[in-house]
C-alpha cells in the first residue's frame, strides 16, 4: 500500500465547477431508476409535494386577509366577525393540510429510500459479478467499486433532497409572483443578498468532493487497517504477534492526515459562510425599512406589510436553502456520476457467441504455445506451454509453488486470456464460446475457495446453486467428497449454519470446509473436473478415500488434479511437470520415475520423508 502523506486536495485531480454542473445530467436518470424501484410511491410523493409547495405563500395571504380585516373592522362601529372567522378557518385547514401532506412526504420519501437503496445494492452486486477478473484485480476498479457501494446513503439524501429541491421552486415561485404584484423592487435586493452565499456553497462543495475523491484508496486502506485491526479472523495473529500498535499507529498517521485536511476545509468554509450571511441578514433589514416607509405612506396596508416582509422573510430563507441544498444535490451528483460510471462499465467479452460448445468434448483440450502475463505486469508466467490433454484423460498438474500450476486453470477457466497461443477444445479457440455457457462444462474446487456463511446446504449447492432444491443431489455430492461425515457430525445437519458470524453458527476445522467445498465440485455432471489441491487439508486417510472415490466415481470422465502429494499425483494417468512457466516434463507415472529429472527426484526426496 502507497504511503502518501498528501499536502493538499489540489496534489490530486481535482474536481471543478464545471465537472459539477456536469454531474446534474444524471440525475434524470437517476429518477428513472428511483421510479422503477417504486412507482406509486413515486407518484404519491410527487403530488403530495405540489400541493404541499404552495403553503407558505397561501399562509402568508390569508394572514394578510386577517389583519386587514382586523383594522377594517377596528374601525367599524359595529363590528362582524363572520369574515374574520371564516379566514381563520380557513388558515386552520391549510394548515393542517400542510402538516398531512408533510408527513405523507416523509412517510413516501423514507420507503422509497429504502427501495431504492436495495435495488441500487444489487444492481452493484450483478455488475460486480459481470466484470472480468482481470477487472476485479485492478486498484482502480476497487475505487470506482468503493465508491459506487459506499455512497449509497448519499444516493438516497440525494433523492429526498431533488424532490425537496422541486417543491421548494413552486414555493419560491408563488412567493416571489406575490412579492412583485406588490413590491418589485425587493427582488433586487433579495437577488443581491442570496447569489454570494450561493457561490460561496457550490465553490466549497466541489472542494469537499475533491477531497473525498482524492482519498478513496487511502480510505480503503482505512477501512482495511480497521477491519484487520478488529475483527474475529485476524485476532488470533494480531494478539500473538502483538501488532496492534502497529495497526493502530498506521490507522492513526493515515487517519490524522485526512482530519487536518477536512479541518482547513471545514473552517476556510466555515468563515466565508458566515461573511456572506452578515449580507443576507443586513438586506433583510434594508426590505424591512423599505416597506415600513410605504406603509407609514400610506402606499400599503397594514395586512401587505405583514404579508411582504413575511414573503421576504421566507424567501430568503427558502432561497439560502434552496441553494444549500443546491450544492448538496452537486455533491451528491458527482457520487452519482460514480455510481453509472461503475454501472456502465464496459463488460469484456469478446466471445462470438454464434459457435455452438460441444455437447461431448472428443479430441479433448489443448495448449498450443501459450504466453501469458498478469494484467498490469511485466512478468510473463507461462512461457509457450504447449500440450494435449485427451477426453476422457486424467491428468495431474505437478510443479514448484509459483510455477503457473493454477493460473493454467485460470486460463481454461477463461478467466483471462492467453496474452499469446490458443487454448483449444475439440480444435475450436475457446475465447470463441458463450463464457457462461462454456463454464458450465466445468466441476471446480478452487485452492483458495471460499467459505460461505450459509448453512451446510447452501454450501455444497453453490457449486449448482440452480440444484438447491434437490436433496438427492446434493446428498449425493456430499457422499462423494466425504462431506456427509461432517454432515453427520451436526446438529442440524444439512441446514447447519456454518462459521461463526450468524446465531448457532458452527465453524468447521480446515480439512472439514475442504469436504464441503470437494462437494460443489460434484454438484454438476460435469464434463469436466478440476481439483486444485483439494486436499491439502486432510489427514492420510481422508485423503485416500476421497481419491479413491473420485477415481471410481469419474471413470473415463475427463479430470485434471493439481497436488503437492505424489500418492494423490501417480493416481492420474498423465503427469504434466511444470517449471518456471514451461513443460519439463509430461508422461505416465512410470515414464517420469525412468527419467532422471524434476518429477523422479521430487518424487524420491517425498518417499524418503515417508521412511
Ligand atoms: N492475480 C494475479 N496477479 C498477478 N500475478 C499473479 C496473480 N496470481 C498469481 N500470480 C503470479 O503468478 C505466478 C504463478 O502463480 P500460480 O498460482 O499459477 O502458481 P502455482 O503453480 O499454482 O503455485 P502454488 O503451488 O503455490 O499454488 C506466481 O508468481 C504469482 O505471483
Amino acid at each position: 500500500m502507497a504511503r502518501k502523506q498528501l499536502k493538499s486536495i489540489k496534489d490530486k485531480n481535482k474536481v471543478g465547477l464545471k465537472d459539477s454542473f456536469k454531474a446534474w445530467q444524471s440525475i434524470p436518470r437517476f429518477f428513472g431508476e428511483i421510479y422503477r424501484s417504486g412507482r406509486t410511491l413515486f407518484i404519491v410523493n410527487l403530488f403530495a409535494r405540489i400541493i404541499k409547495a404552495f403553503a407558505p405563500v397561501a399562509l402568508l395571504w390569508i394572514g394578510k386577509l386577517i389583519i386587514d380585516e382586523i383594522v377594517l373592522q377596528l374601525g367599524q362601529s359595529e363590528k362582524s366577525f363572520d369574515l374574520l372567522w371564516q379566514y381563520v378557518a380557513m388558515e386552520l385547514a391549510v394548515a393542517i393540510t400542510s402538516d398531512l401532506l408533510g408527513r405523507l412526504v416523509n412517510l413516501t420519501d423514507g420507503l422509497l429510500g429504502d427501495l431504492y437503496s436495495n435495488a441500487s445494492s444489487e444492481k452493484i452486486i450483478r455488475k460486480t459479478n459481470e466484470l472480468t477478473l482481470a477487472q476485479l484485480e485492478n486498484p482502480e476498479f476497487y475505487d470506482k467499486l468503493e465508491r459506487a457501494r459506499t455512497q449509497t446513503n448519499s444516493r438516497v439524501n440525494l433523492m429526498s433532497n431533488a424532490l425537496s429541491q422541486a417543491e421548494s421552486v413552486i414555493s419560491i415561485a408563488s412567493l416571489i409572483a406575490g412579492l412583485i404584484y406588490f413590491e418589485p423592487y425587493l427582488i433586487i435586493l433579495l437577488v443581491l443578498s442570496v447569489i454570494p452565499a450561493f457561490i460561496n456553497e457550490i465553490k466549497f462543495s466541489s472542494d469537499r468532493y475533491s477531497l473525498a475523491r482524492s482519498w478513496t484508496s487511502e480510505r480503503r486502506e482505512l477501512d482495511y487497517l480497521r477491519y484487520i485491526g478488529a475483527n474475529s479472523q485476524t485476532a488470533k495473529e494480531i494478539k500473538l504477534f502483538g501488532l496492534t500498535d502497529f495497526i493502530a499507529k498506521r490507522f492513526r498517521r493515515l487517519s490524522d492526515s485526512y482530519y487536518k485536511l477536512n479541518k482547513k476545509l471545514a473552517i476556510r468554509q466555515s468563515v466565508f459562510g458566515g461573511v456572506f450571511n452578515l449580507i443576507g441578514i443586513v438586506s433583510y433589514y434594508g426590505a424591512y425599512v423599505l416597506i415600513i416607509y410605504r406603509t407609514m405612506n400610506g402606499l400599503i396596508t397594514l395586512g401587505e406589510l405583514t404579508f411582504l416582509s413575511g414573503s421576504f422573510n421566507r424567501l430568503q430563507s427558502n432561497l439560502q436553502t434552496f441553494f444549500s441544498r443546491f450544492t448538496r444535490i452537486s455533491e451528491s451528483a458527482l457520487y452519482l456520476q460514480d455510481y453509472f460510471d461503475f454501472i456502465d462499465l464496459e463488460v469484456e467479452d469478446i466471445a462470438d457467441k454464434s459457435v455452438p460448445i460441444p455437447k461431448v468434448m472428443i479430441k479433448g483440450l489443448e495448449f498450443r504455445n501459450v504466453f501469458f502475463s498478469y494484467p498490469d505486469s511485466e512478468m510473463a508466467i507461462l512461457k509457450g506451454v504447449s500440450f494435449t490433454m485427451g477426453a476422457g484423460e486424467k491428468m495431474a498438474f505437478v510443479g514448484q509453488n509459483g510455477a503457473g500450476k493454477t493460473t493454467l486453470i485460470k486460463l481454461i477457466l477463461r478467466f483471462y486470456e492467453p496474452t499469446q497461443g490458443e487454448i483449444l477444445m475439440d480444435g475450436i479457440n475457446i475465447s470463441k464460446f458463450d463464457k457462461a455457457e462454456y463454464r458450465k462444462l466445468f466441476g471446480v474446487i478452487f485452492q483458495d475457495f471460499f467459505r460461505y456463511e450459509f448453512t451446510l446446504r447452501e454450501n455444497i449447492a453453490v457449486g449448482n446453486i440452480d440444484a438447491l432444491q434437490n436433496h438427492e443431489k446434493i446428498q449425493d455430492a456430499a457422499y462423494k467428497s466425504l462431506a456427509n461425515q461432517v454432515i453427520d457430525e451436526m446438529k442440524n445437519g444439512f441446514d447447519q449454519q456454518l462459521g461463526r458470524r450468524f446465531k448457532n453458527g458452527q465453524e468447521l476445522s480446515g480439512g472439514q470446509w475442504q469436504k464441503v467445498a470437494l462437494a460443489r465440485a460434484y454438484m454438476k455432471d460435469a464434463a469436466i473436473m478440476i481439483l486444485d489441491e483439494p486436499t491439502a487439508a486432510l489427514d492420510a486417510r481422508a485423503e485416500y478415500e476421497v481419491f479413491e472415490r473420485f477415481i471410481g466415481l469419474t471413470k473415463g470422465k475427463t479430470s485434471i488434479i493439481i497436488s503437492h502429494r505424489f500418492s494423490t499425483v501417480r493416481m492420474a494417468d498423465r503427469v504434466l511437470v511444470l517449471e518456471d512457466g514451461k513443460v519439463l516434463e509430461i508422461g505416465t507415472h512410470d515414464e517420469l520415475m525412468a527419467q532422471p529429472k524434476l518429477y523422479a527426484e521430487l518424487f524420491k526426496l517425498q518417499a524418503a520423508g515417508y521412511q
